[in-house]
């Protein structure tokens, strides 16, 4: 197991560091595979690397991208993680990748978890994990003392739940047993306060801490 930190000079070379990492990742993948997964954090930060990676020559007709965690909007809403994949990764070369909405449209997530689960299981393992994280330490939509993260860090839990309760509107996740076995797994934070979090998390535990489930295998990508 083992944790390996990169801290970048600034916010646009992670961008473009990171963005030729994961396509090289699934490049090199799909040399001795048949398809490869992508499954990728929404929220404010990671847009630069959607950019950079859009236009990676890859064979996306082969790859199926998915996200950490959805907001239960319409997908036009200023929320919409599904609506800031569109904008920024698929569109230009990835516009030919295949991509499983989280968001079905049905009234309430409760109602869909099942049949994502369904469709998430094909795609496992997962083979490049991009994460991000708050500064409270959550992941995906895993928040902390959250009665479903519990639930969701069990080895025995749905691949894909509901989470009520913990911002401004319902959400879906994936959980620890479909996010953790992934191939290669990233996390990309920013800032100062974002670093002291990540450091604080390795000493609690993951229900209080939800991040600390994935710092096995994996790569941080920070930069001011
Ligand atoms: O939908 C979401 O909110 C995300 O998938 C979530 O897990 C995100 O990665 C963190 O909240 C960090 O968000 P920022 O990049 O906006 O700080």
């Amino acid at each position: 197991m083992t944790l390996e930190f990169v801290e970048y000079p600034d916010r646009e070379m992670l961008a473009l560091s990171l963005a030729s990492k994961l396509a090289g990742q699934l490049a090199q993948h799909l040399r001795t595979n048949e398809t490869a997964s992508l499954c990728v954090p929404g929220g404010t930060t990671p847009a630069p690397v959607f950019n950079s990676m859009s236009g990676s020559e890859l064979d996306w007709s082969r790859v199926t991208v998915f996200l950490n965690d959805e907001r239960w909007v319409d997908r036009e809403h200023n929320r919409s993680n599904s609506r800031l994949l569109h904008r920024h990764l698929l569109t230009g070369k990835a516009e030919a990748a295949n991509y499983i909405d989280l968001y079905t449209g049905d009234a309430e997530p409760e109602a869909a978890a099942e049949g994502l689960s369904e469709r998430i299981r094909d795609q496992l393992p997962i083979t490049v994990l991009l994460l991000g994280m708050g500064a409270d330490m959550h992941t995906a939509s895993l928040f902390p003392g959250a009665p479903e993260t519990a639930l969701a860090l069990a080895s025995d839990a749905p691949l894909v739940m509901a989470v009520r309760g913990q911002s401004d509107e319902p959400r879906i996740t994936l959980t620890a047993p479909a996010l953790s076995k992934s191939i290669n797994t990233h996390l990309m934070i920013t800032g100062a306060e974002k670093r002291a979090a990540l450091e604080r998390a390795q000493t609690l535990d993951a229900k209080d801490a939800p991040i600390r489930a994935f710092l096995g295998d994996i790569t941080v990508h920070w930069a001011e």
